[in-house]
């Protein structure tokens, strides 16, 4: 055992065993000079590395941290400044030069190096600064990022897939240096949050996702793995740049994609059989063939069409709390979705899901009936009835009617006119709900949320779309057209407004607030299969984390603050649903909760004494 490389030992350890006690070293050897900061219940990482390979390692390395004893056995002496610096100087020294940081993407590319510097103090870092480091490394900064990705590019991390690459996938994921993977986030680039086909430049979601599944959600940073499939890009300017990265050719489709993407899912499968796939930023209908093609077969799932709509859906369920209703009484809610792209078919799908669920509708036709949606051209009405004075209709050969998919069709309302404006469908509805899908900013007009606040005592108003200069609408906005009467969520952070003298409470309804958990769920269960059960549960358990109070202000549920208690609970919850469903391939242990279970597998970002492996101890 003693032979393996090191990190090999660490990773092929089970979650619950993320490092070897130091129990299974002889006692001979821990009383020899070498040893002195070890007890015998002390918990050590082990390496095969020496010298400079240890501080450059960024999942090895702890800067200034590094105790004598450690220099001593790692080679290190004399390589890094004499004084051992224990972790919250470090902290202090990194948060006080991360503030000097001018500007959010400065942040950004400062947040970055930490990362491939020292993960544990990366971690450590995000974990207790969450509201505040979660708004540079994920939404909305990652978006910025992104779209400069090939200009601020520095150091290789996660995998990129290309067209080069067909026919090698199985044999090249074997370069990943890590034999236990967890989670994987893919993205093929082709809708990157509401900012469109960014190509190869989408791999900052992927690493960004992953981060927040470490510091929220407690999975291991050996355990991830990010990936960019890069089939090409259709943005003509990134196909102009001869600085971009990515392949400069235009996107792969039809049977040429799907056998690539294939290809690429049954590599992983080989590798890495247990890992949970998590689809990223696929373009519509993709995303939903995708998920539709591998859901049954492998543990997979698409963030943006369910775990968005988890999060949707709890924000919905929690403001009938807050508006004195009980939850099962969704069927009474008139919404309105503005987006009919993979997010708002996603999100309408799980809220119709629930309706169904809680009994109060006798068909899903009866549940669709109580959503209007409106795709880039307005309304999906009946194209018979459609008003033709051309102010409002679409140019010959836009908003052409016939590629709307059965997915969409379902919410077509056919005694509406087609196309009619966001307005004139508030005017008919009166929505007690308006949901932003659309990745179209200021769509959410001042006439649209007015007429909606004339009819409701608390409307809800959740623009939805990534990042911030995307909302359909902003905060102010919404406090100010509803003369400070909303209940207001958006996909992107946004601050409290104070309208009229008092503070308006803002929530952020971003898929961030249920991934993590429902990673967690999974790996401790080693869950088989994502199930529909699993979103609708998250949906619940976060619906119900506010307290009377919160919810009597606005608050529908608690912040990206709260997100490793948050993830805790849905873990939790989903643990019991994969053994329910009888998906769970790691047994409970005996005696030990559910609940306990999860708390203890979750990774904190800790030194610990590091031991290199040489075969002699
Ligand atoms: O990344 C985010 O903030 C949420 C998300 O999945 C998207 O907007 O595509
Ligand atoms: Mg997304």
């Amino acid at each position: 055992m003693l032979k393996n490389p090191a990190l090999k030992t660490v990773h092929a350890a089970s979650q619950r065993y993320i490092t070897r006690q130091v129990r299974s070293y002889s006692r001979r050897a821990l009383t020899t000079l070498a040893f002195p900061d070890l007890r015998l219940e002390t918990t050590v990482q082990t390496t095969t590395k020496h010298g400079m390979d240890v501080i450059h390692d960024p999942l090895l390395s702890k800067g200034t941290a590094f105790s004598i004893a450690e220099r001593e056995r790692l080679g290190i002496r004399g390589l890094v400044p004499p004084r051992t610096q224990e972790m919250d100087k470090q902290l202090q020294r990194i948060m006080r030069n991360l503030r000097q940081s001018k500007t959010p993407l400065e942040k950004f590319v400062f947040m970055t190096a930490l990362q491939d510097r020292n993960e544990t103090l990366y971690y450590r870092l995000l974990i207790d600064n969450l509201e505040e480091l979660s708004q540079i490394i994920y939404t909305p900064t990652v978006g910025e990022a992104c779209l400069r990705f090939h200009s601020i590019y520095r150091r290789a991390r996660g995998m990129y897939f290309s067209t080069l690459d067909r026919g090698q996938m199985a044999a090249m994921i074997h370069n990943w240096p890590h034999d236990q993977v967890d989670v994987i986030v893919v993205t093929d680039g082709s809708r990157v949050l509401g900012l469109g086909d960014l190509g190869a430049n989408g791999m900052q979601i992927p690493i960004g996702k992953l981060s927040l599944y470490v510091a929220g959600g407690g999975i291991r940073p050996t355990s991830i793995l990010p990936v960019v499939l890069d089939v090409g890009t259709n943005n003509e300017a990134l196909l102009n740049d001869p600085l971009y990265l990515g392949m400069g050719h235009r996107r792969l489709e039809g049977d040429e994609y799907y056998s690539f993407v294939d290809e690429w899912v049954h590599a992983i499968h080989t590798r890495y059989p247990h890992a949970l796939i998590q689809f990223e930023d696929f373009k519509y209908p993709h995303a939903y063939n995708l998920l539709n093609k591998y859901k049954e077969k492998y543990c997979c799932f698409n963030d943006d069409i369910q775990s968005t709509s988890a999060v949707a859906l709890a924000g919905v369920l929690a403001s009938l709390k807050a508006r004195g209703k009980s939850i099962d009484t969704l069927n009474e809610e008139r919404i309105i979705c503005v987006g009919a792209g993979s997010a708002g078919v996603g999100v309408c799908e799980g809220i119709i899901d629930c309706m169904v669920e809680q009994g109060k509708v006798k068909t899903r036709e009866e549940a669709y009936s109580k959503i209007w949606m409106l795709d880039q051209y307005g309304l999906l009405g009946n194209s018979l009835l459609q008003d033709n004075d051309g102010a409002r209709s679409a140019p010959i050969g836009l908003g052409d009617r016939s590629n709307l998919d059965e997915r969409q069709l379902s919410y077509l309302k056919k005694d509406m006119k087609d196309r009619m404006s966001l307005e004139e469908v508030v005017k008919a509805v009166k929505p007690t709900v308006i949901l932003g899908l659309s990745g179209s900013p200021g769509v959410f007009t001042e006439g649209a949320i007015r007429a909606m606040a004339a009819n409701v005592e608390k409307p809800c108003i959740f623009p939805l779309s990534n990042p911030t200069h995307q909302s359909e609408c902003t905060a102010e906005q919404a406090f100010e057209w509803t003369d400070g009467r909303a209940i207001f969520a958006s996909g992107s952070p946004f601050k409290d407004v104070e309208y009229k003298g008092k503070i308006r409470k803002v929530n952020q309804i971003n898929n961030a607030m249920s991934f993590p958990g429902l990673g967690l769920g999974i790996t401790v269960s080693r869950a088989s299969r994502v199930t529909g059960k699993m979103f609708l549960e998250t949906a619940v358990t976060i619906a119900s984390m506010a307290s009377e109070d919160q919810l009597k202000q606005g608050i529908l549920f608690p912040g990206v603050g709260a997100l490793r208690q948050v993830s805790k609970e849905v873990a939790t919850r989903v643990c019991e649903i994969a053994h329910d469903e009888g998906l769970a391939r790691a047994p409970m242990r005996p005696g030990t909760s559910l609940r306990n279970e999860i708390e203890e597998s979750m990774w904190v970002p800790e030194y610990v004494p590091t031991i290199r492996i040489d075969g002699h101890i």
